[in-house]
């Protein structure tokens, strides 16, 4: 009977207690009223009828939307073969990213412009992110400043790093405990130091000035891991906005860490909003939820609104274009020109939107080649850059049956290890149980988290986070798993754990 005792690691959650949980409060899970993902973006379509252009916004995709899903018919082919009579216990889902140990396996993806969606915007997952110790990663077109994220993020940060660097644990023996942990700082310690997990995700901007400016900042607000994305140097074909000409950003939503950054405001002559500031300035509250193109517009024709409201919305509109040519730039870089932002960030620097072959292992050169810690997000942003694309766990795949790759992602003992991560389609416990078992060291959740924040804020997204874990901690058990660890790759090459139907 030795394997039935606990030995439980100091960060290890019981995930899979929340399915017990939602069967004894006898109330069905809540806020959502239920789990299935198909019904929870039904709900979210239905709360914001009155405003299609933004529920659209986030459910479109580009061209014929046959990437998006693409992505999802490729992760239900793959099916799992389940072992039986496995002693799987006790479960670990605890996950190692960049030297720091997680609950679980996944991030937050960076989702932009979320005050479209909700009066909080991007504070409300970045505080359930923060309670469940799960990283946040902040959109560099986020409609809150990246300050106003961190200190969401630790707003309920329930968790305590017990060490800032490399082999840090991240303790979540709180995590039961709903209460704010800590008081509302009234801004982030410039130390830098975490009480929460973040990444910060960098759209490249024109001005060299402009990137440097923007990572000191994300680093002293305790940013820790720089994620770049390379898929979007230029917005995709996205039939569901052009019908609509639907985009806040050229209305100036959407630019909140453009309009809070001193360089870039300089470069307009203009003073940085506070990015502490939820009145006005911030891009916080006023105005920009609901998002009413129609109104803005009236006001900067002078047609509706006062005097101040509109000159306002001239000086949104005037500042939304520029911070577009500055962070969407339509100028598509090149691998020589990652040296500079590397020698600008001294932490993991992660690349996403990698899809080839070619291109990872072209990534694993790159860091490889100067001995830094970083790797890659297998993603094809959801299916909103390139229409006709493959699936992104197809590339996945492909991508970790590298040699190259798989090298890089077991270094020696004093070289650092390359991260593949995965998103684009992950939408039940069982789709990251098998980017996992193809060797994914993590994922990211896109839409489901921010379908589950417009129907209720903060609480929907702990509640998906919940569901979410505990759904891949209970399949992995019936899977016979007992630790993400000890699953990690094993169906890349084995059609007795991993099988792919035709479609
Ligand atoms: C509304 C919306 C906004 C997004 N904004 C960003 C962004 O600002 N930066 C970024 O790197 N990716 C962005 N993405 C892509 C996501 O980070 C992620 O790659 C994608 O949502 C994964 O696909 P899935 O949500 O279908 O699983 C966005 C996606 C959506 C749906």
């Amino acid at each position: 009977m030795s394997h039935l005792k606990p030995l439980l690691e100091a960060n290890q959650i019981q995930w899979g207690k929340y399915m017990l949980d939602i069967y004894i409060g006898q109330q069905g899970p809540q806020p959502l009223g239920t789990v299935v993902f198909e019904e929870i973006e039904e709900k979210a379509r239905e709360k914001l009828k009155q405003w299609p252009g933004a529920f659209e916004y986030a459910y479109g995709s580009a061209g014929t939307s046959s990437t998006h899903h693409a992505n999802l018919a490729a992760l239900r082919s793959l099916r799992i073969v389940p072992r039986m009579l496995v002693p799987t216990n006790i479960r670990s889902l605890s996950t190692t990213l960049f030297g720091v140990r997680y609950p679980s396996p996944i991030i937050i993806a960076p989702l932009g412009v979320q005050s479209i969606f909700g009066p909080d915007g991007e504070l409300a997952p970045a505080r359930a992110a923060g309670k469940l110790g799960v990283p946040f990663a902040c959109s560099t077109a986020s409609s809150r400043s990246l300050e106003a994220v961190a200190r969401a993020n630790e707003q309920f940060a329930a968790l305590n790093l017990e060490e800032p660097a490399k082999g840090a644990v991240w303790n979540l023996s709180l995590v039961a405990d709903l209460q704010p942990s800590v008081p509302v700082p009234t801004e982030i310690n410039s130390t830098g130091q975490a009480l929460a997990p973040r990444f910060f995700q960098l759209y490249w901007p024109l001005h060299n000035e402009v990137t440097s400016s923007l990572l000191s900042r994300a680093k002293k607000a305790g940013y820790t891991v720089l994620v770049v994305t390379l898929d979007t140097m230029s917005l995709g074909w996205r039939p569901h906005d052009l019908e609509r000409s639907y985009l806040p950003f050229g209305l100036g939503v959407g630019i909140e860490v453009g309009r809070t950054d001193p360089v870039f405001m300089k470069m307009h002559n203009r003073p940085a909003a506070d990015p502490y500031d939820d009145k006005g300035g911030d891009g916080g509250k006023e105005g920009e939820f609901p998002y009413n193109p129609q109104e803005i517009l009236a006001r900067i024709q002078g047609k509706k609104g006062t005097e101040e409201q509109q000159a306002k919305a001239r000086e949104d509109a005037y500042l939304g274009r520029a911070w577009l040519e500055e962070a969407n730039t339509g100028l598509y870089r090149s691998w020589e020109d990652l040296d500079f932002i590397l020698s600008e960030w001294e932490g993991p620097v992660v690349l996403k939107g990698i899809q080839s072959v070619a291109d990872a292992e072209r990534a694993v050169d790159l860091l490889k080649g100067r001995g830094r810690e970083g790797g890659i997000v297998v993603s094809n942003h959801g299916g909103r850059q390139v229409d006709g694309a493959l699936p992104s766990v197809v590339a996945l795949e492909r991508i970790l049956k590298s040699q190259k790759v798989q090298t890089a992602r077991q270094p020696g003992s004093d070289q650092p290890k390359f991260h593949v991560l995965f998103d684009s389609g992950i939408r039940t416990g069982s789709d990251i149980l098998k980017a996992i078992l193809l060797g994914a060291d993590g994922v990211l959740i896109g839409r489901p988290y921010l379908y589950a924040s417009i129907l209720a804020g903060q609480a929907g997204v702990e509640q998906f986070i919940k569901q979410l874990l505990a759904d891949l901690d209970v399949t992995m058990g019936l899977a016979g798993w007992d630790s993400l660890d000890g699953l990690r790759g094993k169906g890349l090459e084995d059609e007795d754990v991993l099988t792919r139907l035709r479609q």
